[in-house]
């Protein structure tokens, strides 16, 4: 076995793991990044950008099905799944390329492929070919998906997410589990695309929705477009000679469908089962996962430090990069460890509606309001800049605290979210009060006026300062 002795090891160079070595490599030069499979992040590879390449191929799909709204009647509209595929794979290529390129360029005494397991504190086994003894430590190994055994009757039947990025072309079928955001973007972006689908879930949750109005509103409009089986009582899956049949309760009654896929889209599990991270000696919770500090991602006091997705905090990619550059100032300049900024929490789901979530949630708001909050809402049914574009459907809900008037946090079902979600995240992040925010200019006519209107309605319940007057073009044809 070959031996190495670096200053920092850090295991898995996706997002996290990549971020962390250029921080590390700024401190010393005796550092290496381990790969246990490939190059290219997933990302890159089978997350972010196929999904999205996906979702913008249904985008136009709709925007087709959409167009006799405004007198435009498209004719012979037909969809080829094997250039909706094609284009999916040769642009998340595109993606995937540079990512490989740019670890390819690194040092090669810097670089090591094989899959990390720790022998102790100090030493790993990696790929049981070379034995790294470091200094220090930066676990960056994601996270995959968790498949219940119940959906594992779908046998060669049973995907995920990395799978459909490969297909040649799009299925007749596919029994989808899990309405959380891989489930929610697929599902629906499948079913623009004419693939049969139905989303199973099992508790009426939708994605990562807390509060109950929007979650109500969004069940509702997503089951009228394709077949949402939100609480459903999964009893068997098995594969047929016609596919895989999924029987279900639902009501009280018994159900079946047969499929050619399942996809099981029910959550994501971190990486750190497979690490001997037992032989660490670091203090792991009743899950067997390590306690750390969120701020510093140190293991409890311990020279090893966790970021990205495995630590099953925050799994998104902005997530991720600012973890590896924590995690990687700290390995880097250990034993002097430092708090890094957490920005304020935002994530954005890429259905249509879209669905974002800012900030707290209300259940936080509660709890750190002890009750004295305020919500401030507005519908996008009537908005003026949402009716003339035809996408006046959704919700969108604000947060403000009793006596400061801060701004704490805000949840969307509706269009535009992804661009509205980071007005409101910067806000909360700058601690704005829910009046300097309305003090910011709102032009005409334009979706953020809806929000305008929202805020306005929170302010008015927070009763701050004097009554609000709302003048015409207000109360006109922009909120
Ligand atoms: C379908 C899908 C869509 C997504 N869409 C979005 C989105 O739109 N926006 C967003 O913000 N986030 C999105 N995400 C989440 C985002 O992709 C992740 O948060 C991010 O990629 C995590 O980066 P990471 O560095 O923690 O993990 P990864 O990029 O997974 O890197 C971990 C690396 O560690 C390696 N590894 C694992 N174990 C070992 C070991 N023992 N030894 C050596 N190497 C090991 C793995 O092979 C892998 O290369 C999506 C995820 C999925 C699955
Ligand atoms: N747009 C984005 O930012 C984006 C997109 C995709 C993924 N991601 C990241 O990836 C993570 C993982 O996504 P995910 O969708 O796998 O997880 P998730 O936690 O969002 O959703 C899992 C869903 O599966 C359901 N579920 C669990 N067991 C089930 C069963 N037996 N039958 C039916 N449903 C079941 C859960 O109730 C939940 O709704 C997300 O938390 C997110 O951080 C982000």
């Amino acid at each position: 076995m070959d031996k190495r002795e670096v200053d920092v090891a850090i295991i898995g160079a996706g997002t996290a793991g990549m971020v962390a070595y250029q921080r590390v490599s700024k401190k010393t030069d005796r550092v290496v990044l381990i790969e246990g499979e490939r190059y290219g992040t997933t990302c890159a590879r089978v997350g972010c950008m196929p999904s999205k390449l996906l979702i913008a191929a249904a985008d136009r799909a709709e925007d087709v099905r959409q167009a006799e709204v405004f007198g435009v009647i498209p004719t012979d509209v037909r969809i080829d799944g094997r250039a909706v595929m094609a284009r999916v794979r040769t642009e998340r290529d595109r993606f995937v390329e540079p990512v490989v390129k740019s670890m390819e360029a690194l040092p090669e005494e810097h670089r090591l492929m094989g899959h990390a397991r720790f022998l102790d504190g100090h030493r790993l086994v990696v790929g049981e070919h070379t034995e790294v003894t470091a200094q220090r430590f930066v676990i960056a190994t994601g996270s995959r998906p968790n498949i219940p055994d119940v959906l594992k009757g779908a046998k060669d039947r049973l995907i995920v997410n990395d799978d459909v990025f490969d297909w040649q072309d799009l299925p007749e079928s596919v029994a989808v589990f899990g309405p959380g955001v891989i489930g929610l973007e697929l599902g629906q972006a499948l079913s623009r695309l004419g693939v049969r689908i139905r989303l199973f879930g099992v508790d009426g949750s939708i994605a990562a929705l807390r509060d109950e109005k929007i979650v109500d509103y969004a069940r509702r409009t997503f089951a009228s477009e394709f077949a949402l089986s939100a609480e459903a009582d999964t009893r068997k899956v098995h594969c047929t000679d016609q596919g895989v049949e999924v029987t279900w309760r639902e009501n009280g009654q018994e159900h079946q469908e047969t499929f050619e896929y399942l996809l099981a889209a029910t959550g994501r599990r971190p990486n750190i089962d497979h690490l001997d991270i037992q032989n660490a000696g670091i203090d792991l919770d009743d899950r067997g996962m390590p306690v750390y500090d969120p701020y510093t991602l140190r293991c409890g006091d311990s020279h090893i430090f966790i970021a990205g997705d495995v630590n099953n905090d925050r799994p998104l990619l902005h997530e991720a990069a600012d973890e590896g550059r924590i995690a990687g100032d700290n390995a880097g300049t250990y034993p002097e460890v430092r708090a890094g900024l957490r920005r304020v929490p935002l994530a954005v789901i890429f259905t249509d509606p879209q669905i974002a979530t800012v900030g707290m949630s209300i259940a936080e708001v509660g709890e750190r309001c002890r009750g004295c909050f305020a919500v401030g809402e507005v519908s996008f049914e009537g908005q003026g800049r949402s009716k003339v574009i035809g996408r006046n459907e959704g919700l969108l809900r604000v947060y403000g605290e009793h006596g400061s008037g801060l701004f704490l946090g805000a949840e969307i079902f509706g269009p535009a979210a992804e661009h509205m979600a980071h007005l409101l995240a910067w806000s909360a992040q700058q601690r704005l009060t829910v009046g300097c925010m309305l003090d910011m200019p709102f032009y005409h006519p334009v979706i953020e006026e809806g929000l305008r209107t929202a805020l306005k309605d929170l302010h008015r319940k927070l009763r701050m300062g004097p009554e609000a007057v709302d003048d015409c073009m207000e109360c006109g044809p922009g909120g």
